[in-house]
């Protein structure tokens, strides 16, 4: 390996068939991972101005009834796994109370 080469992460198996395997399928989800996150801030940004629009016109910053609702399809689709995942997806729009 020269000085300049970037380590790469191994795939965990000596078989040269697997491992080629499993750097496409790891493109893939490294594609996901991308969007996973820009979804994640996107959607952060687009909470938080909702509840900036909703107190500047003398609103709640929130609104538990449609948490609820979020919540539970979350729960729905995903199980209790589905839960948390939504409470961590909350978090993030809510900024700091
Ligand atoms: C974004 C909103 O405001 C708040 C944030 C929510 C969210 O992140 O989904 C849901 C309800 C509100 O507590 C909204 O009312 O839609």
């Amino acid at each position: 390996m020269s000085t300049n080469a970037v380590a790469q992460p191994t795939t965990g198996t000596e078989d040269e068939a697997a491992a080629a395997r499993i750097r496409a399928m790891r493109e893939r989800i490294d594609a996901i991972d991308t969007a996973l996150i820009e979804l994640w801030q996107e959607r952060a940004n687009l909470s938080q101005q909702v509840g900036a629009t909703r107190v500047a016109s003398g609103g709640t910053r929130l609104v538990l009834s449609r948490e609820r609702e979020i919540l539970e399809k979350f729960r729905s689709e995903l199980g209790a796994d589905g839960t948390q995942l939504a409470l961590l997806i909350l978090r993030a729009g809510r900024g700091a109370l």
